[in-house]
């Protein structure tokens, strides 16, 4: 495991809780130390302690030969690590666990692996999933998309009597929806936050799914993917549970509160990693209205009133028009 973060510690735990023998890899020494020590993630996964079967190092050399390694790092940080690691990551099954697009190349995380490792193996594992849940050994179900001929034998492998992997071929559809839902979660956040109630957070949500279908399908998505657990499931958790940091996030910015988050909030990026890569490509009149919606917001381009505005002066039109 690559990435020592909540959600890598918690397949970690789960996959060593299944006898896997797994290593648990993160860059700061002191950290892994104190992890090793401790047996447990105490900043990210307080009180859930690590199986016999994991080990904690910061000494990426360790990895051994023919290890499948789980990439658990923010997408915007994947970039990196895979250049940093290059010679050890390269001649390995690679699993992006990362949600999102990466700002500056609108790229997704496996395209990011496939533009600096081209010849690696890969696929993206995604779906609606709490790392505290996972941790807990608690009943989980999570899609593994990839087009590897080895597809069967990695699902065997990463699942567990709680932990069920479903096998998809449409990499693409299974990373988007799992980008996008951060960034609807936001706006869902937002609407709760500013006490527009529950009503606007479920027209949010569904207007939102069908913007999440028209993006992903445009860009090469089946659009049944969209209607599985990496999309719509995704989706349903992220924009209702509380334990979810994008929609936390969003309900801050909603109650005008200044945001000091320090996990992971992968749609703020996303959004403006969208909107962005639509701004450099003038001939794309995507409509994506809540996606601009948040990314003007975040940036301050636009205060809350004004967002609202934006959404609710839009033209009235189909409900199936566009979706
Ligand atoms: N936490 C959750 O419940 C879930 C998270 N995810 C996804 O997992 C990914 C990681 O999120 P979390 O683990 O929750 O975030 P986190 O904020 O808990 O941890 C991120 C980890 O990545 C490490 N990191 C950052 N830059 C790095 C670099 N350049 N090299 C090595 N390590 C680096 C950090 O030190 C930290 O340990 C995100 O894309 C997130 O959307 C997916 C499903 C559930
Ligand atoms: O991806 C997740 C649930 O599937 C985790 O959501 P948050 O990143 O919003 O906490």
């Amino acid at each position: 495991m690559v990435g020592a973060g909540a959600f890598g510690t918690a397949l970690a735990i789960s996959l060593a809780s299944n006898g896997q023998p797994t290593l648990l890899w993160g860059r700061d020494a002191a950290q892994m130390g104190a992890m090793a020590k401790a047996r447990q993630n105490a900043q990210r996964l307080a009180g859930l302690r690590f199986p016999e079967t994991l080990e904690v190092t910061a000494d990426i050399t360790k990895i051994p030969l023919k290890a499948v390694i789980l990439l658990a790092v923010p997408t915007q940080a994947l970039r990196a690590t895979l250049i940093q690691h290059r010679h050890i990551l390269h001649s390995h099954m690679l699993i992006a666990c990362c949600k999102g697009v990466e700002r500056g190349s609108g790229l997704l995380p496996l395209e990011v692996i496939a533009d600096v490792l081209p010849s690696v193996r890969s696929a993206i594992l995604t779906g609606p999933s709490f790392a505290n849940d996972i941790a807990a050994g608690l009943p989980t179900a999570l899609t593994l998309a990839t087009k590897d001929v080895d597809a069967k034998t990695l699902q065997t492998l990463l699942s567990t009597p709680a932990l069920r992997l479903y096998l998809s071929d449409d990499p693409i559809g299974a990373q988007l929806g799992g980008a996008l839902k951060n960034v609807v979660a936001i706006a869902a956040g937002i609407a709760i936050g500013a006490g527009l109630g529950d009503s606007a957070r479920a027209a949010l949500m569904t207007r939102g799914f069908a913007e999440m279908v028209r993006f992903a399908v445009l860009r090469g998505a089946a659009r049944d993917t969209l209607f599985g657990l990496s999309g719509f499931g995704d989706l349903v958790l992220t924009c209702t549970s509380t334990q979810s940091r994008n929609l936390r996030y969003g309900t801050a910015i909603g109650t005008g509160q200044t945001v000091s988050e320090t996990a992971t909030v992968e749609g703020v990026m996303t959004a403006h990693a969208i909107i962005e890569s639509l701004l450099t490509n003038e001939n794309d009149a995507t409509d994506l209205p809540i996606t601009r919606m948040v990314s003007a917001v975040l940036k301050e381009e636009l205060n809350m009133a004004q967002a609202i505005e934006s959404l609710l002066s839009r033209p009235l039109r189909r409900e199936t028009d566009l979706a």
